[in-house]
């Protein structure tokens, strides 16, 4: 790492030969999966910026310059040449981000995760430059999955309209999201980089001609006019120019040297202009390479020689989706599903080999997802329509007025529902049960464990008049944890032991354990719960009222923002029901939670079973008159296992 480490900061790159600068990209390589093997990460997408990167920051002078990087995945090497070169706690508390972090870095603008909105941030920056007429740079990179997000041709839309606004888009084609980029666009990139022999020799050719004294600009003049002429001849006019964008391009991504005199061209272009650079996500390391699923996008703990995962993961929530829903398109030939560029991640690969012709990526493209959907339950068919439930917040007003509206069935299937920790901030699926709580019509699921999973898919796809969501947590699922008995459509999971019990407790989806454990802590403070599992958590079950009115305190507890979910949808049945019982609400509080682990983060915001204790034994002694505050109340020790 005899050069790499010698780097403070991008200026430092300027001084580096060619020959150094090559052997700085294969320090950079060997860095990444070294470190990344170790903490796990994004490896795939990093291993193919490393020349892009490199290049970028000797081209442009961040922070002045501002470099964007969407969803951020991919920023790792702008990282280590930005001053943050100690990977070991990557992504883990107190570590770095696994994206851009403005309390990082002063090189950092974009921390949201989630895919498309560069170009929308960048097409604002370069207006405040132009605002307040300053010269400096707005350069973004965009991968070519993000590309095939709606809010990318949204900024493309406006960023066309300003001839002469300076504004440089790096479109980083590497023709992959996880899996190969689908639909029209990843054609039209493809016919671009097919044409790559003249940009290649542009980008060479006016460099050497530029030092050619005299001769050499009349010369490069001709040759342009050759290129334009052959350009023409060979390839149809681009989408990008059609748009009024200046197009330089296709580059190779991993040539510096091409990249840096492609880069300097449009930095110097006074416009909007799109670089096209050809890379290979997993570049430089075999085992990402090989892997055709999805070339290491995001890797757990691995082994650097091989690649292998280094502990095999066990059963999770994603796979209990994925084999039920193999068996339900076995069952029923209207059940279609959507992927937006997530097949494997969100459980559907298993269907798609299953039906093929049953199963549709839309690109990172969720709004037009959930329209889609809308459309193909009104054609006869039940969409399952998997996703992540942070990134459905986007297509929020495509599930109201289109799929509400309309009432139509179609199923949302949301994974990683709840603190997932380590992806930060714009990762938790915490909005969900909030967000979704005003859809009229809607209906929605929380199992808490995988026989739930099952049953609750299953009625979900029964109905077919108006929306329904099944959500669930990130990772290895839960222990099995059986019902006593049914009230209403909900499952008592635990009896009080008592004719006169204290606390009702409403436990939400995954959460049935550790409510399981705060009823435990309870008993041993004199206090009598009563556990029960809505199931489908909207509408509120109509059993909960008078379930509630033979309790002296009700307590909901669960894994998404406490504003607005399943605790306030409670409280207001109970309000309606004339049930005059204290209720006392807990979930994630409505904050941007730093990166850690799920378990350091549910104990970070008190989402644990004795901080709930604690609180309860409080509300609860109060009642009794034992107790002014809950303060006073006696510690609560967690349970041994
Ligand atoms: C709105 C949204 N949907 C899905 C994702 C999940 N996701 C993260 S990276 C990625 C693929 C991005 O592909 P591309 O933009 O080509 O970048 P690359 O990984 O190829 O560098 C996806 C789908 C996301 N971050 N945001
Ligand atoms: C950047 C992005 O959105 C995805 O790659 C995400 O990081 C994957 O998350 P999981 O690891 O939970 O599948
Ligand atoms: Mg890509």
């Amino acid at each position: 790492m005899a050069l790499l480490t010698r780097i403070k900061g991008p200026r430092d790159l300027d001084r580096l030969s060619p020959e150094q600068l090559d052997q700085l990209a294969a320090e950079v390589r060997t860095f990444l999966v070294d470190a990344v093997s170790k903490t796990g990460g994004h490896l795939g997408p990093n291993l193919g910026v490393v020349e892009l990167t490199i290049a970028l920051h000797r081209v442009f002078d961040s922070p002045k310059d501002k470099v964007l990087w969407d969803t951020g995945h991919q920023s790792y090497v702008h990282k280590l040449l930005t001053g943050r070169q100690d990977f070991s706690k990557l992504k883990m508390k107190g570590g770095l981000s696994g994206y851009p972090s403005q309390a990082e870095s002063e090189h950092d603008v974009i921390e949201n995760s989630h895919a498309s909105t560069v170009l929308g941030w960048a097409d604002g920056l370069a207006k405040a430059n132009e605002v307040l007429k300053k010269d400096d740079h707005v350069v973004a990179v965009i991968g070519d999955g993000a590309l095939t997000g709606g809010m990318a041709w949204e900024a493309l839309n406006n960023i066309a309209a300003a001839k002469d606004r300076p504004l440089v888009i790096v479109v980083n084609d590497n023709e992959r999201s996880y899996a190969p980029t689908i639909g029209g666009l990843a054609n039209h990139l493809a016919t671009l980089r097919t044409t790559d022999g003249y940009e290649r020799f542009l980008a060479r050719g006016k460099d050497i001609l530029e030092r050619t004294p005299v001769v050499g600009k009349p010369l490069y003049e001709t040759l342009h006019g050759a290129k334009k002429g052959l350009k023409d001849f060979i390839a149809p006019q681009g989408m990008f120019e059609d748009l009024g964008l200046k197009y330089v391009g296709p580059i190779d991504g991993h040539d510096i040297e091409a990249l840096e005199s492609a880069l300097t061209r449009a930095k110097r272009f006074g416009g909007p202009v799109i670089v096209h650079c050809i890379t290979q996500k997993g570049r430089g390391y075999q085992p990402a390479l090989s892997d055709e699923a999805d070339r290491f996008h995001a890797v757990g703990k691995i082994h650097p020689d091989t690649g292998l995962p280094i502990s095999a993961s066990g059963a999770d929530w994603t796979g209990v989706f994925a084999e039920e829903m193999v068996a339900l398109g076995k069952e029923r030939e209207d059940i279609v599903a959507i992927t937006a560029a997530m097949l494997q991640p969100v459980g559907l690969d298993r269907f798609a080999k299953a039906f093929p012709e049953r199963v549709y990526d839309v690109g990172i493209a969720e709004q037009h997802g959930a329209v889609s959907a809308a459309g193909l339950a009104t054609g006869g068919l039940h969409p399952v329509f998997a996703v992540y439930a942070t990134f459905l917040n986007r297509a929020f007003d495509q599930v109201l007025m289109d799929v509400a509206l309309h009432k139509c069935g179609v199923t949302f299937v949301l994974d990683r529902a709840g603190v997932t920790g380590t992806d930060g901030a714009s990762h938790n699926g915490m909005w969900d049960m909030s967000i979704l709580q005003v859809v009229p019509g809607l209906r929605l699921a929380a199992p808490r464990d995988a026989d739930q999973v099952r049953a609750q898919l299953r009625e979900a796809v029964e109905v077919t008049d108006a929306p329904t969501v099944v959500r669930f947590s990130k990772g290895a699922v839960g222990p099995a944890v059986p019902a006593l008995r049914r009230v209403g459509g909900m499952d008592v999971l635990r009896e009080p032991g008592s004719d006169k019990p204290d606390v009702l407790l409403v436990s939400v989806g995954a959460l049935a354990p550790m409510c399981l454990e705060i009823a435990d802590l309870l008993d041993k403070q004199g206090i009598s719960t009563t556990v029960v599992d809505p199931r489908w958590v909207k509408p509120v079950d109509e059993a909960m009222a008078p379930l509630a009115e033979r309790h002296r305190v009700v307590v909901t507890v669960e894994d998404n923002s406490r504003v607005g979910g399943v605790g306030s949808a409670v409280a207001q049945a109970l309000r309606d029901a004339g049930v005059d019982v204290p209720l006392r609400d807990f979930g994630i509080p409505p904050q941007f939670l730093d990166h850690a682990s799920r378990a350091e983060v549910m104990a970070e915001i008190g989402l644990t079973a004795p901080d709930i204790a604690r609180q309860v034994t409080g509300l609860v002694s109060r009642l009794d008159g034992r107790y002014e505050t809950s303060a006073a109340a006696p510690a609560v020790e967690p349970a041994r296992d």
